[in-house]
């Protein structure tokens, strides 16, 4: 098994996990994915839209609207999720397990002024499974704390082709996007950034 570069508060990161052509590949998937499950502007349970665009691939896809956040089986506009493209579960198989694939890989599209507020990933059934976390595009603030709403938290950029697993004493952390660095990488024409995070969701 390979072993992260660093360790944040037991979220481990595999820093520069993708080459330069295996992030140009993986973002030709994701166009493909986000031409057929189009990228929408969630809300959260309190109306508010976030300033990330998202859309999914997998057997579920995550949404946030009045009615709380939640996985679903369809896109907003209807029909299925995509798959989730091959190149996607490699990483999974070489980081988390190849025992059980996901259900759900999330893209969340980052314009220069987007973010998103410390929070856990806990709409899934089961925490024993990590949450895998992938960087495309401009580099990002990650921000990382404990399982404790308040609580102490550290800092650390995250670069196109960085790899992150929260999982163990980790999976509950509260973590977020506290902002990105516009036009750090030539990834995309423009700016931006993408981030896919792959769950088990039941
Ligand atoms: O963009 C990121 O790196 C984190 C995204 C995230 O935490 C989420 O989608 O739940
Ligand atoms: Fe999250």
């Amino acid at each position: 098994m390979a072993e992260p570069t660093l360790n944040v508060r037991g979220c481990e990161i595999y820093e520069g996990w993708l080459d330069g052509d295996a992030q140009a590949a993986l973002v030709q998937d994701l166009r493909d994915v986000v031409a057929q499950a189009p990228l929408f502007t969630p809300r959260t349970p309190r109306g508010k839209p976030m300033s990330v665009r998202m859309t999914s691939a997998g057997k579920y896809g995550w949404y946030s609207d009045r009615r709380g956040y939640r996985y679903e089986g369809a896109h907003p506009k209807g029909g299925p999720w995509p798959t989730i493209p091959p190149a996607v579960l490699d990483i999974w198989r070489a980081l988390v397990s190849p025992a059980r694939m996901p259900d759900c890989c999330l893209i969340n599209y980052y314009t220069s002024d987007a973010r998103m507020g410390l929070h856990q990933d806990r709409d899934e059934a089961d925490f024993a499974w990590p949450v895998l976390s992938v960087s495309l595009g401009d580099d990002a603030l990650f921000r990382i704390g404990s399982d404790t709403k308040g609580g102490a938290t550290s800092s650390v950029w995250l670069n196109s082709g960085d790899v992150v697993v929260m999982g163990g004493a980790a999976r509950l952390c509260y973590h977020g996007i506290d902002r990105i660095r516009p036009g750090t990488s030539a990834l995309f024409q423009g700016t931006g950034r993408i981030n896919l995070t792959c769950r088990v969701v039941d």
